[in-house]
């Protein structure tokens, strides 16, 4: 069976993108893990697959696996490659994207300067919807991994994340503290790991151990989670800038219990077929 789909990246976090609309595709679990390898398969983080709408009222329904080939419920740079993608496709000829995940609806705008803007929906801090194992709800969380104490805010942006403050990305111990946190018992589900550097209240930088995937260049959720943190600490203003390795990020933010909108790139690197 020939598959075709198109590689993409927000920031350099990278996508197989298949459309399921007017293709019928499905993958096991192993056979995400063989085509995301980036020696023996085609390469990436996430793959996404762009389906016909759940809801009458939805454009569209897309779903996202990790390199490992678990399926989960929102990726903030796969929402924009998303947004470009039906676009470039013909499959909308829209600037305004209704679409539903596994986390529930959002809204995309396709920008005229060709960055897109995402409606992340409200940042969510109860510790059971995140998932996290705890009396209640706190700014900051004690989590002893390895015989280490650290401290770290947690939140759902309709997937599971805990970023930790750092006095340095450059320097911070992503690759030792990434994988303790990323499956640490706290979290049942798993969670994605932000490494964040306060510059100012209106600039961060960051680092994101992502949860089936490992370090990434960028992880758009992971933005969202660390501004939505960094506010509720007392360290952030309202519209922040974010420094990820592969490039930069905008996260608006008016507080607890209104949505969050984030806006970036969104880049067509190739099309291709397969044979399955
Ligand atoms: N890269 C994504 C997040 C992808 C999912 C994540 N690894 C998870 O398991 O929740 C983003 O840009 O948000």
């Amino acid at each position: 069976m020939l598959v075709n789909f198109s590689k993409m990246h927000g920031l350099g976090n990278d996508f197989m993108v298949i459309d399921n609309v007017t293709q019928n595709v499905f993958f096991s679990p192993e056979k995400i893990q063989q085509l995301a390898d980036r020696n023996f398969g085609i390469g990436f983080d996430q793959l996404l697959m762009v389906e016909p709408p759940y809801d009458p009222d939805q454009d569209f329904h897309y779903r996202i696996f990790n390199a490992d080939g678990s399926e989960v419920s929102q990726c903030g740079n796969g929402a924009r490659c998303f947004a470009r993608f039906v676009k470039l496709k013909g499959l909308i000829n829209r600037n305004k994207i209704l679409v539903s995940t596994k986390a529930g609806k959002m809204i995309l705008y396709l920008e005229k300067d060709g960055q897109v803007t995402v409606n992340m929906g409200v940042p969510n801090f109860n510790p059971a919807d995140i998932p996290l194992r705890a009396n209640k709800e706190e700014k900051t969380y004690l989590i002893l991994a390895d015989g280490s104490t650290h401290f770290c805010g947690a939140v759902s942006m309709g997937n599971p994340h805990c970023v930790l403050e750092v006095d340095n990305t450059d320097t911070a111990d992503v690759e030792t503290i990434g994988p303790q946190l990323e499956r640490h018992e706290r979290f049942p589900e798993g969670v994605n790991v932000g490494f964040m550097q306060v510059l100012s209240p209106e600039h961060i930088r960051l680092r994101v151990f992502e949860r089936g995937a490992g370090e990434t260049l960028a992880c758009g959720s992971g933005a969202c989670a660390a501004v939505a943190i960094g506010q509720i600490q007392g360290k952030l203003g309202k519209d922040v800038r974010v420094d990820l390795p592969g490039g930069r990020l905008r996260i608006r933010w008016q507080g607890p219990g209104s949505p969050l909108k984030m806006t970036g790139p969104a880049e067509h690197v190739y099309d291709g077929t397969i044979n399955i």
